[in-house]
């Protein structure tokens, strides 16, 4: 006989997906409640183990969270590669083949830069005149006076052999469609890219070195990038390689010559750029770099340029006092426009803030607005993140960055007065500035800062892997040791 059981099911929309079939006879009904037992007693087995788990957290200590903070280019995604480099090394040597394609990005990038200032120096090639060389203009500053205007073209006149290098490296702009392409696949709104000019104004330059390719936090470009790879090396023939490496090897010759001609030298001095200071400058290792078989080195990768769009975050397992800590990195994109505003989610829950402020950016003006000077827009930064009262108990950490490029500034005679008026005419030495630098962020941090907190401040390179890891040791400690100070408190 079918059982007939009534169910109330009013006002319960479910109730009708729980019913037992209409007809169902006495043998079904059992073996219908036995499986229903069995639901019961998995479902029950999962809830206990979730709650397991939740008191099991509970009870072990939060996970120490870190912001990487700063304008664009100020150094967090090479900070955030030093901590992968000291805490996961294997992983982080695991993804070396995914970088070659953003090496080979940027010194076709490096090669673009020159390319386009000959065109602008052939534009506007002078009649020689005996007057010396502008050697310590501005990166890329505008003055519109004549003089400084005749004197960025004062060099010795570039030659037809020039124009046949330039020609000969033609193909180059095929590679960087070819790398785009392959880092921005098609349907992946999540990348932004874009070419430099292959001719334009000194401006247009400046603008188009704004515009490059972008990679989205949350996209796995390396993971695609090493399936790509591994195609390529298990094909294995140099015959098969990949168009951009083979052209750029075919090319290599000529980019080395380019590199090394004095006209160029003197043209990219009188134009006042310093490519080697610019980032992912790989021109000095171009045989190496352009080699079939290359592969990236550490330094190579952490000198890598790939800009940061969105917010990603990054776990950890340190040991400290015996114990295993969790320790999540969030890097996030510094440019201006697209993403500062993002950053104040993530204000509210960090046991500290790592601030990256470039010194090398003194004569510099951002990309996104070439009417704020670089390290003028990191003072202001760091004035609202110290004032900002969200983050009045949190740790802030100045990074003042970049120290190597720029001591090589100081050293190349470019005065700091002049780009940092208040700074007037003191002496022009690394320690002088730098020691100047050092007190006026400091001096902003017991300004602003909501109540009383210690200033921590580092002069680094964060390129320089031995001396990084060195600084990111004692804050990793020092900041577990406050946050667990301060849980002991809280209990
Ligand atoms: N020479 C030198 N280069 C550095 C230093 N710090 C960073 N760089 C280089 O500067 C470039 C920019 O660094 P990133 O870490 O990508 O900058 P970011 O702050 O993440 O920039 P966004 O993602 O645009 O916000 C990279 O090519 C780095 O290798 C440094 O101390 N010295
Ligand atoms: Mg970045």
């Amino acid at each position: 006989m079918p059982s007939k059981t009534k169910i109330d099911t009013t006002g319960d929309p479910l109730a009708y997906l729980m019913l037992p079939p209409p007809n169902e006879t006495e043998e079904q009904r059992q073996a219908r409640l036995a499986a229903e037992a069995e639901a019961k007693r998995i479902s029950d087995a999962i809830d206990e183990e979730l709650q397991r788990q939740a008191k099991a957290e509970k009870r072990s200590p939060k996970p120490v969270k870190i912001l990487l903070l700063g304008q664009s280019e100020s150094g967090k995604s090479t900070t955030l590669k030093n901590f992968q480099l000291m805490n996961t090394p294997r992983a982080f040597r695991a993804e070396r083949a995914s970088w070659r394609a953003v090496v080979q990005l940027n010194v076709v990038r490096s090669i673009r830069v020159i390319l386009d200032a000959m065109s602008d120096a052939q534009a506007h090639q002078l009649p020689q005149t005996s007057s010396p060389i502008r050697t310590h203009a501005p990166e890329l500053s505008h003055s519109h006076s004549t003089s400084s205007i005749a004197s960025r073209y004062r060099h010795p006149p570039l030659t037809a052999e020039h124009q046949v290098l330039k020609l000969r490296l033609a193909p180059l702009v095929q590679v960087e469609e070819a790398l785009i392409r392959k880092l921005t696949p098609i349907g992946s709104s999540e990348l932004e890219a874009t070419q430099l000019r292959a001719n334009g104004s000194h401006a247009d330059r400046a603008r188009a070195l704004d515009k490059e390719v972008a990679v989205h936090s949350q996209f796995a470009w390396k993971d695609m990038l090493q399936r790509m790879v591994g195609r390529i090396s298990s094909e294995g023939e140099e015959g098969e390689l990949d168009e951009p490496t083979r052209i750029l090897h075919a090319c290599a010759a000529d980019m080395f010559t380019l590199w090394h001609d004095p006209t160029i030298k003197a043209m990219l001095r009188a134009q006042a750029i310093r490519l080697e200071d610019l980032p992912g400058f790989f021109l000095h290792s171009l045989e190496r770099v352009t080699h079939p078989k290359y592969v990236p080195t550490d330094d190579d990768i952490l000198r890598a340029r790939l800009k940061t769009l969105g917010v990603s975050e990054h776990k950890f397992t340190i040991k400290e006092g015996g114990m295993n800590r969790d320790l999540r990195i969030y890097d996030v994109g510094g440019h201006r426009s697209l993403v500062r505003a993002a950053w104040a989610p993530f204000f509210d829950d960090m046991n500290a803030i790592l601030f990256l402020a470039p010194l090398s950016g003194f004569d510099q003006v951002l990309a996104e607005d070439e009417t704020v000077n670089r390290l003028e827009d990191s003072v202001l930064l760091w004035k609202s993140i110290c004032s900002n009262p969200l983050l009045g108990k949190t740790n802030l950490i100045l990074f003042l960055n970049k120290i190597d490029i720029f001591r090589a500034k100081l050293d190349a005679g470019i005065r700091f007065g002049q780009y940092i008026i208040s700074y007037g005419n003191r002496p022009n030495d690394y320690d002088s500035t730098s020691a100047y630098m050092r007190r006026k962020f400091g001096q902003i941090h017991k300004e602003y800062s909501p109540q009383a907190r210690k200033f921590y401040c580092h002069f680094t390179a964060v390129t320089n892997t031995k001396s990084t890891s060195e600084v990111l040791v004692n804050i990793q400690e020092m900041i577990i040791v406050t946050n667990l100070r301060n849980l002991n408190l809280a209990d």
